[in-house]
Order: C-alpha cells, then sequence, then structure tokens
C-alpha cells in the first residue's frame, strides 16, 4: 500500500509540475534575455532592472526580486565594497543592482557554471552601461572560481562582499575554500539566499559554531546576511 501511496503522490506531483509549466511556462535564461534587451532602454541600468521587474510579474524567474533586491542594496551601499564577489550570475540582474550602486573603484567579480548563460548575463550587464572595467564575468564553477581567486585581485586586496546565490550544497564547501583562500577581509560581508531549507543546514551549523569568526545578521525570506569577523588567531 505504501508503494502504491508513493506512487499515486509522484504522478500527481509530475501531473501538476506538467500543469504550472503549461500555465506559466519554466525559467527560461533566453526568453528573460530576449525580454530585457530589447524591451530596456540601453545605458539606463534603472531600466534594465525595471524591465526585469516586468518580466517577472508574468514569467516564472530566478533572479532575487525586488524585495531581496532591495536588501542587497541596502547592504551595498552600507559596505561600499570595493571588491564584490557573487556566486550565480544567472541573466544578470543582481549584477546589474549590484554594480549600479558601486563607488569609481568598486568592481564586481561574477561567476556563473553555464557558459551560455554566463555570456547572456554579461550582455545584460553591458546593455546597462557597465564597462568591462567594472565587472569581469568567470564562467565557471565556483569552486574554481574561488580556486583562481587570487589571479584576479591585486596584492593585499581581497573580498569586501560576497553574495552566494548558486547551488545552496555547494555553499559550505565554498565558504570552507573562501577562508583557506585568504581573500576574505575581516568585516567582509556574506549575503547568503535560500539558506534556511534543510540544504542550508550545513552551511548555517559551521557558522553557528564559529560565533568568534561569524556575527550572524538580519535575515529577509531566507535570505541572511552574516559579518566574517576574520580568522581566530585575530580574536
Ligand atoms: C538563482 S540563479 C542566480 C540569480 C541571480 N543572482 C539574480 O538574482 O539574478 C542561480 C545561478 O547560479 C548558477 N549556478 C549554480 N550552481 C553554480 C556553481 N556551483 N557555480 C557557479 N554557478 C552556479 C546557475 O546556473 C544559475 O544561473
Amino acid at each position: 500500500t505504501v508503494r502504491y501511496g508513493t506512487k499515486l503522490l509522484g504522478f500527481c506531483r509530475n501531473l501538476l509540475t506538467q500543469a504550472m509549466n503549461l500555465t506559466q511556462g519554466t525559467v527560461s535564461v533566453n526568453k528573460t534575455h530576449a525580454f530585457v534587451f530589447s524591451n530596456c532602454t540601453h545605458g539606463q541600468a534603472d531600466s534594465v532592472l525595471e524591465t526585469f521587474h516586468l518580466y517577472n510579474n508574468t514569467y516564472p524567474s530566478l533572479c532575487i526580486g525586488q524585495v531581496k533586491g532591495d536588501f542587497l542594496d541596502e547592504v551595498v551601499s552600507r559596505v561600499a565594497p570595493r571588491v564584490v564577489l557573487e556566486l550565480g550570475m544567472h541573466c544578470g540582474y543582481s549584477s546589474v543592482r549590484i554594480l549600479r550602486l558601486l563607488g569609481p573603484a568598486g568592481r564586481l567579480l561574477t561567476v556563473e557554471k553555464d557558459p551560455e548563460t554566463a555570456d547572456k548575463g554579461e550582455e545584460i550587464i553591458l546593455v546597462a552601461g557597465f564597462k568591462h572595467l567594472q565587472f569581469q564575468v568567470l564562467a565557471c564553477v565556483s569552486a574554481e572560481a574561488i580556486a583562481g581567486l587570487r589571479t584576479h585581485l591585486s596584492d593585499g586586496q581581497g573580498l569586501d562582499l560576497v553574495l552566494m546565490d548558486h547551488s545552496v550544497e555547494q555553499y559550505l564547501p565554498d565558504l570552507l575554500a573562501l577562508e583557506r583562500s585568504g581573500a576574505l577581509l575581516p568585516g567582509c560581508v556574506l549575503l547568503v539566499n535560500h539558506i534556511l531549507g534543510p540544504e542550508g543546514r550545513p552551511f548555517l551549523e559551521h557558522v553557528q559554531a564559529q560565533p568568534q569568526r561569524y556575527t550572524q545578521r538580519r535575515q529577509l525570506e531566507g535570505m541572511m546576511e552574516l559579518t566574517w569577523n576574520g580568522p581566530s588567531e585575530l580574536h
């Protein structure tokens, strides 16, 4: 009976997914890119963001959206980062949000594992009016990007802000790699999306086990702000 019950549940879930896909469509990088590219005013970052919002009103999307976007804006404005690392660029929505608030010396390193998505996202960042001097797209998996991070930072430079919005199960290995790399500056802010589900538990346990190294701050709709206080020897 249990086996038939499980099968029936799986069948119903598939039907529901198919029905949702018929009514809403699935997330499409190409559709998002084409809509934003052809409906925004080129050279205007705010118009690019508004066009993303317009798209998100009708179609499913992976971008962080307005509410978490406002949270991100507040953090970027407060931290005034010199170097930001974004893990999970997708179509460039959060990248544009970050870039428009960086100071003249600010730079964004943004990572996207899917090369086609990375191309589309990069084009949207350029359409928003930003130059390659201000940002760099790393089309590779986060682990590879972190391993090569030093080549993108000048001597003594480190990370002031990290946005994690890629694969939740990758958050802890990536955080451990960032710790080992020495690239996190004391006071570096980590903004971590979708952290409250079961996949986020190992990451949170690691952070909560080390209250001297990490300070847990605000949380909004599963996006959490943490501060890296520095390695233990600094305390
Ligand atoms: C939720 S979307 C990011 C949305 C984006 N931050 C925004 O607000 O517009 C996640 C993206 O991360 C990428 N991704 C997933 N795992 C990754 C990994 N390990 N390394 C790099 N990119 C990854 C996916 O291909 C996807 O495009």
